[in-house]
């Protein structure tokens, strides 16, 4: 591990400029979850490995991280992960079944089964998403940033609960109701558990951070406040404080909390640099709720990528406009989804760096 120095100079600086107000060369984008199912070259390392021994064996989630970017003219990358290495690294067994995603065969059902968890140690069993991070900076040799990421407190306590992905959170939700000091106990975990390992990330080489708040859509606006905001802002002041105290850069931070636009304003105090939006929201709307000092990231709807290049290319130019050149990176409004037509992308990503 070692720090941010070392590595090969950066060519492709638009994302991190725009991430902190700076002025832009063209509008940096990138796509959430890149490296994925819609990319053949994926499937086929996908035939031959398990999931989690691709996030486990960095030359080959290296690999899968760079491929997007041998095909498309991307200004980011982001190092091939899950969010739930955390779950599996306090000692939940986490699987991923094909077409069916994410199963934690063993979930916790109630707070006594928090003896179960080994908070203490758990960053060093993902040590291999930080020697990951350093090999990818090298095999970058500077074309473009490196994303590092992890899921956000609410999150990962779902999947943890459920046992896996959930249409309504009900089990999760009446951990809120019935223990909400065993749940203040899991979230508070989990933050410190995060902490940790976003400050080995920046170590190993991570210029960004993105927080998956991906399951904040099941709560209402107050409960949002309560069981997501706080821990938010721990995260980021905690890992501010903390790089400080050893002389590491900060690097800018993103907040996605998908579904929670209804709490912009509040999310833009937290000190994130970057709020990423998912889809539902208008982008002028998105601006006057944030202020000018926060970079808007986003906000494509996944699902337009399955209409027509003309199509995809006119609202891409729009959306792009409406945001503006400054403190905006281009994305989707949540992960592209498996079936979307390569030239799609193509498309997408032209029409951004065209519509200025
Ligand atoms: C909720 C969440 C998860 N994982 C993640 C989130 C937050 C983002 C979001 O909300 O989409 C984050 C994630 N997962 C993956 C990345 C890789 C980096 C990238 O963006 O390219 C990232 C950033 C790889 C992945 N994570 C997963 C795949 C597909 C797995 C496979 O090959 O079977 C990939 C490439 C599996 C996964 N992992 C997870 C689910 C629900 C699923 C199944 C659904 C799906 O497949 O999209 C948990």
């Amino acid at each position: 591990m070692q720090d941010q120095e070392g590595f090969p100079k950066l060519k492709n600086d638009n994302l991190l400029k725009a991430a902190l107000g700076e002025p832009v060369e063209r509008v940096p984008v990138w796509i959430m979850r890149q490296a994925g199912r819609y990319l053949p070259e994926f499937q086929e390392i996908r035939k031959r490995y398990d999931f989690f021994t691709i996030c486990r064996t960095p030359n080959i989630a290296c690999e899968v991280t760079m491929q997007p970017l041998r095909r498309f003219d991307l200004d980011a990358s982001i190092i091939f992960s899950d969010i739930l290495v955390i779950p599996q690294a306090l000692g939940l067994s986490v699987e991923m079944r094909p077409n069916v995603g994410p199963v934690l065969p063993e979930p916790l059902q109630t707070p006594e089964d928090l003896k179960r968890l080994a908070p203490k140690g758990a960053v060093d069993r993902v040590a291999y998403v930080g020697e990951a991070i350093t090999m990818m900076r090298r095999l970058l040799d500077g074309k473009v940033p490196l994303i590092g990421f992890t899921g956000a407190p609410w999150t990962l306590m779902g999947y943890m609960i459920e046992g896996g992905g959930s249409k309504t959170m009900s089990k999760t939700k009446s951990w809120l109701l019935c223990y909400p000091e065993g749940s203040e106990k899991l979230l508070a975990m989990l933050t410190s558990v995060i902490v940790d390992y976003l400050e080995m990330q920046v170590k190993a080489g991570a210029q960004m951070l993105q927080i998956f708040e991906s399951s904040a859509e099941h709560l209402t606006k107050g409960d949002f406040l309560k069981w997501c905001l706080p821990y938010l802002k721990d995260i980021h002041d905690q890992l501010t404080l903390r790089l400080k105290e050893q002389s590491v850069p900060l690097v800018p931070m993103t907040l996605f909390a998908k579904g929670a636009a209804h709490s912009l304003t509040e999310q833009s105090t937290l000190g994130y640099d970057v709020i990423s939006l998912d889809w539902t929201v208008d982008p002028v709307k998105a601006r006057q709720e944030v202020g000018p000092n926060i970079t808007l990231q986003g906000n494509f709807d996944p699902q337009d990528m399955y209409k027509t290049p003309e199509e995809i290319r006119a609202l891409a130019t729009d959306m792009v406009r409406k945001f503006g050149k400054t403190r905006y990176i281009a994305n989707l409004g949540h992960g592209i989804t498996p079936q979307t037509p390569i030239v799609s992308v193509e498309v997408f990503i032209d029409a951004v760096h065209k519509a200025f």
